[in-house]
C-alpha cells in the first residue's frame, strides 16, 4: 500500500520532503563496474563486447553475426501480425508529424551596422540508439527515438538492442525498419554505449547517443559524454496525476499502474483535493494489483514509492506538482487547461480524464524519452532538436568592421591578447589607408 498525506497535517512538510529525496535506484557498484567495461571495449574491441554479451545476456555472437542481416531482419518481420504493424505504422506517422513541427528556422539578417549575422541548424552525422532490452522489449521506444532522429536528417542511424538468451522481439526489428534505421546490433548494456561512443572494428562510432535504458547504460552514457553528445540519463519512469473526486477511480488506479508496472523503481503519485476519494483510488489500485501481469513489479513501486496526496484545494496541487517535476502529469479535473497554465515543471502533459499517459507512450505524437528524477526542472524530453546542432554565421562588410571593430580591439587589450587586437587593427588600418 502507498503512503498517504495530507498537506493539513503537521508532519507533511517532513515526508513530502522525504518523499522526494527518496533514492529510487540505489546502486552503488555500478560506476565501477561500467568504467571497467568501456576500458575493455576501447581496448579489446569486438572481443570484449562479444564476451561481454556471453556473461551478461547469456549469448554467443561472433563479429559477423553481431549485427542482424537483412535476411534475419526479413524472417522477423514476417512474423509480425497484420494489427501490430499497423499500429506501429500509425504511431510512426503521429510521431513523425509531432517532431516534424519541432524543426526550427535558419536565420540570416543585417544589422544597422551592416553586419550580416544568423545560424543554420544542421543534424548529426550519425546516432546511435539505445533500445532496452532486459526486463521488457520497447519497440515503441525504437520509433521515439529513431523517428525525431530521422526527421532531423541524420545520415546514420544505428541501433544496439540486447537480445538476452536470443530472444528477439520482431516488432523491434519492425519499428526499426519502419523509422529507416541503417543498422541493427544485438549488443546491450554499458558495452553497447562503449561501442557506438569510440567504435569496435565491426561497429562505426556514432556523434550522438540516445535511448533509454538501465543503471548500467546510464552510467555508461554519463562517462561517453564529452567523446559523444547524448541526449539525458533517463531513469526509472513516473507519473503524477491531479485528479478531482469526479473520476472513475479505477481509470485513474490504472493509470498510476501503467507506470508503477515498468520498474520496481518506478513512481506513481496521485494528488487530490478529496481525501475519501483518494482512499477510493487507493482500493481500486490494491483491486488491480490481484491480477495484473506485472503485479510483482507494480507492486513493489507502489509498494516502496506510491503516494496519495490530499490538498486543500488545486492551486496547492500545482504548486506540490511544480517541486515534484514528475515525466508525466496528468490533470484529471474539470477545467485542465486553466491547471495546466499553473504549472512550470513537467516532462509531459496529460490534459482531462479522456487522456491516459499510455497513449502518449504509444501514439499520441510527443516523445515519450522524459526528463525523470526531477530534472524536468531544467531539461525537456526528447525532440528532432536533439539531433540538430546550431552554426552561428557572421559576415563584416568593411563599414561594419569600421564600426564596431574598434571595440573589439580595445576588449582584446584588456584581455592582453595581442593578437586578437591586431587582426582587427591590421584591416582598420588598411580600410583607413584606402
Ligand atoms: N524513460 C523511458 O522512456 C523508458 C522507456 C523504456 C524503458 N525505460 C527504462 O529502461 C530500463 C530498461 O532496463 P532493462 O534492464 O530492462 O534493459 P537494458 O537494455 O537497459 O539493460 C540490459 C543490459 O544491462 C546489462 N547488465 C545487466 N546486469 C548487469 C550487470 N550485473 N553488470 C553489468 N551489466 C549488466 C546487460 O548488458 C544487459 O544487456 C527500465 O528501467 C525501464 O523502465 C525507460
Ligand atoms: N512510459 C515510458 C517512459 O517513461 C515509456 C514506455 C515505453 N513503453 C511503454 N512505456
Ligand atoms: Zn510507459
Amino acid at each position: 500500500m502507498a503512503q498517504f498525506l495530507n498537506t493539513r497535517d503537521a508532519d507533511f512538510e517532513a515526508r513530502f520532503t522525504a518523499l522526494l529525496g527518496a533514492k529510487r535506484e540505489d546502486s552503488p557498484d555500478v560506476d565501477e563496474i561500467v568504467a571497467g567495461i568501456i576500458a575493455d571495449v576501447r581496448a579489446r574491441g569486438d572481443d570484449a563486447v562479444i564476451e561481454l554479451t556471453e556473461r551478461f545476456d547469456r549469448l554467443a555472437l561472433t563479429p559477423e553475426t553481431m549485427r542482424f542481416s537483412a535476411g534475419e531482419i526479413a524472417a522477423q518481420v514476417a512474423k509480425v501480425a497484420p494489427e501490430e504493424r499497423d499500429a506501429l505504422e500509425l504511431a510512426a506517422d503521429r510521431i513523425r508529424a509531432y517532431h516534424v513541427r519541432q524543426m526550427p528556422d535558419d536565420q540570416l539578417w543585417t544589422d544597422p551596422d551592416g553586419a550580416t549575422l544568423g545560424w543554420r541548424w544542421t543534424p548529426v552525422s550519425a546516432a546511435g540508439l539505445y533500445v532496452p532490452g532486459g526486463l521488457a522489449s520497447y519497440p515503441s521506444s525504437v520509433l521515439m527515438n529513431a523517428v525525431p532522429a530521422k526527421v532531423a536528417g541524420v545520415e546514420r542511424l544505428a541501433v544496439t538492442v540486447p537480445t538476452p538468451d536470443g530472444a528477439v522481439n520482431p516488432l523491434v526489428l519492425l519499428a526499426a525498419e519502419i523509422a529507416g534505421v541503417d543498422e541493427i546490433y544485438r549488443i546491450g548494456g554499458a558495452q553497447a554505449i562503449a561501442a557506438l561512443a569510440y567504435g569496435t572494428e565491426t561497429i562505426a562510432p556514432v556523434d550522438k547517443i540516445t535511448g533509454p535504458g538501465n543503471a548500467f547504460v546510464a552510467a555508461a552514457k554519463r562517462r561517453v559524454f564529452g567523446k559523444v553528445g547524448i541526449d539525458m540519463i533517463a531513469g526509472p519512469s513516473e507519473i503524477l496525476v491531479i485528479a478531482d473526486a469526479d473520476n472513475d477511480p479505477d481509470f485513474l488506479a490504472l493509470d498510476l499502474m501503467s507506470q508503477a508496472e515498468h520498474d520496481e523503481s518506478a513512481q506513481s503519485i496521485l494528488v487530490t483535493d478529496d481525501e475519501a476519494f483518494g482512499h477510493k483510488v487507493a482500493e481500486a489500485v490494491e483491486k488491480r494489483l490481484q491480477t495484473l501481469e506485472r503485479r510483482a513489479i507494480a507492486g513493489a513501486s507502489w509498494r516502496d514509492f506510491g503516494a496519495v496526496i490530499t490538498v486543500r484545494d488545486l492551486d496547492e496541487a500545482a504548486a506540490l506538482s511544480d517541486r515534484i517535476a514528475p515525466e508525466h502529469l496528468e490533470l484529471c479535473v474539470a477545467d485542465p487547461d486553466a491547471l495546466a497554465a499553473k504549472i512550470t515543471h513537467a516532462g509531459a502533459l496529460f490534459l482531462g480524464a479522456w487522456t491516459p499517459e499510455a497513449v502518449g507512450d504509444y501514439v499520441g505524437g510527443p516523445n515519450h524519452v522524459l526528463p525523470t528524477a526531477r530534472s524536468a526542472r531544467f531539461s525537456s524530453g526528447l525532440s528532432a532538436l536533439d539531433f540538430l546542432k546550431r552554426t552561428t554565421i557572421a559576415k563584416m562588410t568593411p563599414a561594419a568592421l569600421k564600426a564596431i571593430g574598434p571595440a573589439a580591439e580595445t576588449l582584446a587589450k584588456s584581455e592582453s591578447l595581442e593578437a586578437h587586437g591586431l587582426s582587427v587593427r591590421v584591416r582598420l588600418d588598411k580600410l583607413n589607408e584606402g
